[in-house]
């Protein structure tokens, strides 16, 4: 994947990355965001519809192996599972299409975003910054938020702790322009929900959980049974927003069904592949192209400079 050269978007990318770490720390080799993750792998089987929205190769095979990363928020890599800052929860897939070919989705457990540009995240990010516990009120980031109604609104979405990577839905939020055979157009928001079925925790039971809970259950989980997603596409009717990931679209938007994402085992040598994958919010395949949403290409210039420093760490 290409880096772009346009200098203020490195340099955007660049400040971002630094304020994760100002605020996390840094982790040499560690994501800065997202930081404690495991891998999975398997295959994803297209829905008998998919291949009439999008004609993007993982739609029309009988099946496609995928490779999945599940995180908790924040650059803290032993961030306990149970901390309410590891919401929401993040889901990488790779969909495996060839030799050095892939297609991802990166997406996350909440429906929405505080920010509709990098600029304002990097506001949002410095303003938390300057928030320590003891600031006086109003702090940098109550008055971010009393002045940005969407970053309110994600602030205060509930985000409450998954019995199970398993249990957890996802959404990509970002939209996509899916181009089928004839060249007709849909742009879509992907969702990614548990075939066992949502189960969050309440507070109570979250603080009675072990700091890994997530982690060692996922990895039995998949030892004893294979886990499984449905992948969807939530349908943007014509009037709809496509380029800003704070804006919700109609709640009876249709939704359809695009396949199952199966996972069946862990992925070997776990620390050494996530050192080395770098997820891309841009699908780069033929029949799925981004939408004009600016957070699409200021996050693939971020996690590709992120994951180049992480791989020469
Ligand atoms: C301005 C907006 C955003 C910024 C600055 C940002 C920043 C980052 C950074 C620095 C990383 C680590 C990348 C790496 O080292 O490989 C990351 C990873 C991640 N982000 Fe974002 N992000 C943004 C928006 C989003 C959105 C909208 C979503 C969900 C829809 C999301 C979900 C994720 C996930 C799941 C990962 C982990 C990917 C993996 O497993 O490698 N991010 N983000």
């Amino acid at each position: 994947m290409p880096l772009p050269n346009d200098e203020k978007l490195i340099a955007l990318s660049e400040a971002l990355i630094e304020k994760f770490q100002a605020i996390f720390g840094a982790y040499p080799g560690i994501r800065p965001a997202h930081a404690k993750g495991i891998l999975l792998k398997g295959e994803f089987t297209p829905a008998a519809g998919a291949s009439t929205l999008s004609r993007a190769p993982h739609f029309a095979s009988a099946s496609t192996p995928v490779t999945v990363r599940f995180s908790n928020s924040t650059g803290v890599p032993l961030i306990p599972d149970n901390d309410p800052n590891a919401n929401p929860r993040g889901i990488a897939v790779r969909f495996h299409l060839g030799e050095r070919v892939h297609t991802d989705i990166v997406a996350h457990s909440t429906d929405g975003f505080p920010t509709h540009t990098g600029e304002e995240f990097l506001e949002f990010l410095q303003a938390i910054a300057a928030s320590a516990p003891g600031t006086p009120s109003p702090t940098p980031v109550e008055a971010f938020v009393g002045s940005h109604p969407a970053a309110l609104a994600f602030v205060q979405t509930p985000k409450p702790a998954p019995v199970s990577f398993a249990t957890e839905g996802y959404f990509g939020v970002t939209a996509m322009e899916f181009l089928n055979a004839e060249g007709a157009s849909q742009f879509i928001r992907y969702q990614i929900s548990p075939e066992a079925g949502l189960d969050h925790l309440n507070d109570e039971a979250t603080k009675a959980k072990e700091a890994n809970y997530l982690f060692d259950e996922i990895a039995t989980r998949v030892k004893s049974a294979p886990i499984a997603f449905k992948v969807k596409a939530q349908l943007a009717g014509v009037a709809e927003v496509v380029d800003d990931a704070t804006i919700h679209w109609a709640a009876d938007s249709k939704i359809v069904d695009l396949g199952s994402i199966t996972l069946t085992s862990l992925v070997e040598d776990d620390a050494a592949e996530q050192k080395h994958t770098i997820f891309d919010p841009i699908p780069r395949v033929d029949g799925i192209e981004p939408s004009n949403d600016p957070l699409l290409e200021l996050r693939a210039a971020i996690y590709l400079i992120s994951g180049r420093r992480r791989r020469s760490a």
